[in-house]
């Protein structure tokens, strides 16, 4: 599959009062055409940070101190203000949590969908209210909703708004954190399944962040596991729900009731994470790590490819321990 979006050593800080908070450190992943690609991991560790970062949408105190965004091969940090506005929209689209209560309040659905349309193709002009009825039916609203007002409809309603937004000028990319989590659950699983049927439909592809570890592994096709602003473990779906590597996707995945089968007890993970302004000299995850061998204390192991995908975990490294030694050591 070709890479549509390449992250390459993305790090990013946060300037507080206690010192920098080094939310994103080295990340490098890559998102295939049409591909679902999920980013996981206990709350704090850099995920939304990260979508930000690629969307340049991250504002003081952060600041991005390294790396490459590029889409399509377009080197996005290196773009001017206005480039990236022409890209944001047509290229790329976000979807965040709140983007249902940052719908202009005084416009109604029906002129903020043909601004989005003008904004990048002014000569749409003649076709725009025809395209807008098309997007409302898209995300199953009601054409007549196009002449309401943000506050006359539901969270439900104004979060398909956004994603009809969204899709618009049919992006390649969509970014989506936490979309639907401001909703109750009825509602969360009319919208995906939605955002799923339009992504088949228009075969972009999708960054999706979420704290619900099921849904993620149901949508995705390929999950990275974020620790502590450390990417650790990047592997298919089918990878993780059958054998998962990295001792924190273990625990991780351990803390979900409904993923493998029933368990009589959640294990969840002991301890808590680490402090971003100084974080563990090693491992990042060491402290918390039951598998963990001499070198995790001192060396921070670097996120190495092997057939099964990407891991930063020194049981799986070239001087760690083979990959039987280490499933032994699981038993
Ligand atoms: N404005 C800020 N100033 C200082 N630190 C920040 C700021 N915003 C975020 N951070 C820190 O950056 C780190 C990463 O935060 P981020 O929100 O990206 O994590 P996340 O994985 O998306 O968490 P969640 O799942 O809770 O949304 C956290 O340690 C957080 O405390």
């Amino acid at each position: 599959m070709a890479d549509l979006l390449r992250v390459h050593n993305l790090s990013i800080e946060y300037a507080s009062s206690r010192g920098v908070v080094k939310a994103v450190d080295e990340v490098s992943f890559s998102i295939g055409k049409g591909e679902i690609f999920g980013l996981a991991g206990e709350s704090g560790c850099g995920k939304s940070t990260t979508a930000f970062g690629i969307c340049r949408l991250l504002r003081h105190p952060a600041k991005i101190t390294g790396g490459s965004v590029q889409l399509a091969g377009t080197e996005l940090m290196a773009l001017s203000d206005e480039e990236f506005d022409r890209l944001r929209w047509s290229k790329m689209s976000i979807v965040l949590q709140s983007a249902m209560n940052n719908l202009n309040p005084v416009l109604k659905i029906r002129d903020q969908l043909a601004d989005t349309i003008l904004a990048h193709e002014p000569d749409a002009r003649k076709e725009v209210h025809q395209r807008a009825e098309h997007l409302m039916r898209l995300v199953d609203l009601p054409v007549d909703r196009l002449d309401s007002y943000p506050h006359e409809l539901s969270g439900g309603m104004r979060q398909r708004v956004v994603i009809a937004m969204a899709m618009a000028l049919k992006p390649s990319l969509v970014i989506m954190d936490e979309p639907t989590t401001a909703l109750d659950v009825v509602v969360q699983n009319g919208i995906i399944r939605k955002i799923m049927e339009l992504q088949k439909e228009f075969g972009f592809s999708i960054l999706f962040i979420t704290h619900d570890l099921p849904l993620m592994l149901e949508m995705c096709d390929r999950i990275g596991i974020m620790y502590a602003g450390k990417l650790v473990e990047v592997t298919a779906r089918e990878q993780i729900l059958h054998e998962p590597r990295h001792p924190y996707t273990q625990g991780l995945l351990n803390s979900f009731p409904s993923l493998s089968g029933p368990k009589p007890r959640l294990a969840g993970i002991p301890g808590h994470t680490p402090d971003l302004i100084r974080p563990p000299a090693g491992c990042r995850f060491y402290p918390r790590c039951s598998q963990a061998v001499s070198q995790c204390q001192t060396l921070q192991p670097t996120l190495l490819q092997d057939k099964w995908g990407q891991i930063a975990c020194h049981l799986y490294s070239e001087e760690g321990l083979s990959r039987e030694q280490a499933s032994a050591a699981r038993e």
